[in-house]
């Protein structure tokens, strides 16, 4: 089955899953990052057909340049989100909470005439910092309103406090203007913090990388896997996908438009997969217009986690609003 037949079936699951009404994830599988100060980039990313658009204001951006890139994201989003061919995630990553610069990104991306689906913020170390952000938020964001929130992981102290960050999110949640869908592997910042030497083959990070997908599948959250840097190399980026695929991540983040399909490609369910979720979820929805709860497909009995796991072959995360 080619990709082509493959990407029009995951599509399909994708709009059933919307049409059951249930909690279902879109998917985030390539995680673009556009330098927020480069309007050139910033319309080139409307065009690649990325699941997922993070307009950076943080290391993407020369310090000098921070203001400009904030005022450039606002005038972008002051125009509204572009409608594609199909839907995607359109984020702002601000500066971390460490720097002067946050409180300015935030300000500028919340007052803009739309706001983005997805405030994406760096360095996240303690619940504190979750705390901090969440009081920011609510300054400028009514309780009717509900913003995506997407977690970097990037430190030795963030790695030790993770299930904290992670208790207090949700918690935080319930009650906030926010909703937290992804933790994110940053993994140049976490190499550079324990002094770690890079290779090919990551072993080097395989613990914080495991880590990282364990604990966001205990919240429910997508696992978004480390950036590869060598963006000219399609087959190693191919190799990096399928090992992260393999461990349990969701997508990747990615830093060129040539890695875009390679990411997106990678991380399709395989056919055999996609078939079996197809089946069950058209089966469901007629068991249910049958009011049948429980039900058996190609032989099995068929229980929630089998749903969810029909649902994760969808390949994951956003929490479908309504
Ligand atoms: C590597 C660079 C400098 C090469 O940029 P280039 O212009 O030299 O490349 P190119 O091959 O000549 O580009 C071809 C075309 O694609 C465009 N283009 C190129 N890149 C993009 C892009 N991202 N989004 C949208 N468009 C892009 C570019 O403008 C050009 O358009 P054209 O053909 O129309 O003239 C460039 O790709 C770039 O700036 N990429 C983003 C880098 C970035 O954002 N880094 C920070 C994120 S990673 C990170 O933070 C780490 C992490 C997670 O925190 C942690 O692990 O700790
Ligand atoms: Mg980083």
């Amino acid at each position: 089955m080619n990709s082509i037949i493959r990407q029009r079936l995951f599509q399909q699951i994708v709009s059933l899953a919307k049409i059951s009404g249930r909690n279902y994830y879109i998917p985030r599988r390539a995680l673009l990052y556009v330098p927020g100060d480069d309007p050139k980039k910033i319309s080139k990313s409307f065009t690649l057909d990325a699941d997922c658009i993070a307009l950076d204001c943080e290391d993407g951006v020369a310090i000098n340049r921070k203001e400009n890139a904030r005022e450039t994201i606002r005038s972008f989003l002051d125009k509204g989100k572009p409608t594609l061919s199909r839907d995607y995630d359109l984020g702002v990553r601000i500066n971390s909470l460490e720097t002067p610069y946050w409180q300015e990104d935030l300000k500028a991306c919340l007052t803009a005439k739309f706001l983005p689906d997805t405030i994406l913020v760096p360095k996240i170390e303690t619940d504190e910092t979750v705390r901090l952000f969440s009081d920011e938020l609510g300054k400028y964001i009514g309780t009717n309103q509900i913003l995506n929130l997407i977690i970097y992981i990037e430190s030795a102290k963030a790695f030790i406090n993770l299930v904290d960050i992670c208790k207090t999110t949700e918690s935080l949640s319930k009650t906030g203007n926010f909703r937290p869908v992804c933790l994110v592997f940053g993994s140049d910042d976490f190499c550079a913090n324990i002094g770690i030497t890079r290779t090919e083959d990551a072993n080097e990070v395989l613990y914080a990388r495991q880590k990282l997908v364990l604990v966001a599948k205990a919240f429910h959250l997508q696992a978004i896997d480390m950036v590869y840097i060598k963006y000219k190399d399609l087959e190693g980026l191919k190799m990096q996908c399928q090992q992260g695929m393999r461990m349990g991540y969701t997508g990747k983040q990615v830093i060129h438009p040539g890695q875009v399909s390679v990411v997106q490609d990678a991380f399709l369910p395989s056919p055999s997969q996609i078939e079996w979720a197809l089946g069950l979820l058209k089966s469901f929805e007629e068991h249910q217009k049958q009011g049948k709860g429980a039900f058996t497909y190609k032989g099995n009995m068929i229980d929630m986690p089998t749903m969810k796991q029909a649902e994760n072959t969808a390949k994951l995360a956003r929490l479908k609003t309504s």
